[in-house]
């Protein structure tokens, strides 16, 4: 499989519009950021996966409030292959659990650090979109109603990675825009009209991704281009993890969307979300 080029924005007003091509032709461009979550966030992940399955069990959905969850979601998939996350939303980062662990504690720390850090980009690159697409109503004013999701996720290396499912099967992002970091081994594959390229990894800087929801908007002028994440060998017992951080942008549920397009398909964001949930693995266009 080769490998796509993907643009690396300097964060410029000048180089913007070498950006947004990079969006345009791949779906994907690359952002400088200072603090590399996934080298402070490996360790304590790492540690934390000796936990047992009944202990990740007593994380899953606990405490869980109307802004969401922090917890330890655990899948199984029919194989055997685990895709462990932590997730971390809005509301609950500033609470307190009485069940956090002190490692649960620094990984939310890092989560937080990292999630501002994200943010800070995202902002850059609504703003550089705003400027270059001409847009007459800017995407920078869903920054005012918008929730953002965090999620840590740290995938368990398997005996069989030729023959086993992908823990993160194709599919796109539902949301307006994705910001990923991944560690140094990478794992992302990306759909360009048919073909499969894996990311190139670049080593403190988070890869920004159009969602589907920033594809409706711009009429299909950036696209929301399908990925998904092999599974990796397991090389001994604790080897072969992959971990990534994922932040989804998405504007809050009673984001009207004729604010930002012309006649749109749904009348709030939440309309929207709710109709992709139950149309799962429907292309949006
Ligand atoms: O783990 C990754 O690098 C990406 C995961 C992903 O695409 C997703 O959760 O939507
Ligand atoms: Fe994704």
């Amino acid at each position: 499989m080769d490998e796509i080029g993907v643009y690396t924005w300097d964060r410029t007003p000048a180089n913007a519009a070498d950006m947004v091509q990079s969006l345009r032709d791949t779906g994907y461009t690359f952002v400088p950021i200072a603090h590399d979550p996934i080298k402070d966030a490996l360790d304590t992940a790492q540690r934390m996966s000796t936990l047992t399955d009944e202990d990740l069990c007593r994380f899953v959905w606990e405490d869980v409030d109307e802004f969401g969850s922090l917890g330890w979601e655990k899948r199984v998939l029919t194989d055997g292959v685990r895709r462990d996350m932590l997730n971390v939303t809005g509301g609950l980062i500033a609470n307190d659990q009485h069940w956090l662990t002190d490692e649960h504690r620094r990984l939310r720390a890092i989560c937080v650090a990292a999630h501002h850090e994200l943010h800070a980009v995202l902002t850059e690159v609504y703003s550089a979109i705003d400027v270059q697409l001409c847009l007459d109503s800017p995407i920078t004013q869903l920054l005012d109603h918008e929730v953002s999701t965090l999620r840590l996720l740290w995938y368990v290396g398997v005996e069989q990675p030729d023959t086993s499912p992908y823990p993160t099967p194709p599919h796109t992002d539902l949301g307006l825009v994705t910001a990923v970091v991944q560690d140094l081994d990478g794992g992302l594959e990306v759909d360009i009209d048919g073909t499969w390229y894996r990311l190139p990894v670049r080593a403190g800087h988070a890869l920004v991704a159009v969602g589907d929801l920033l594809e409706v908007i711009t009429d299909g002028d950036l696209k929301s281009r399908p990925h998904r994440v092999p599974a990796r060998p397991r090389q001994a017992p604790d080897a072969g993890n992959r971990v990534s951080m994922v932040l989804f942008a998405h504007p809050a549920a009673d984001f009207e969307l004729a604010k930002t397009m012309a006649n749109p398909r749904w009348t709030t964001a939440g309309e929207y979300l709710s109709y992709r949930l139950a149309h799962k693995g429907e292309p949006i266009s």
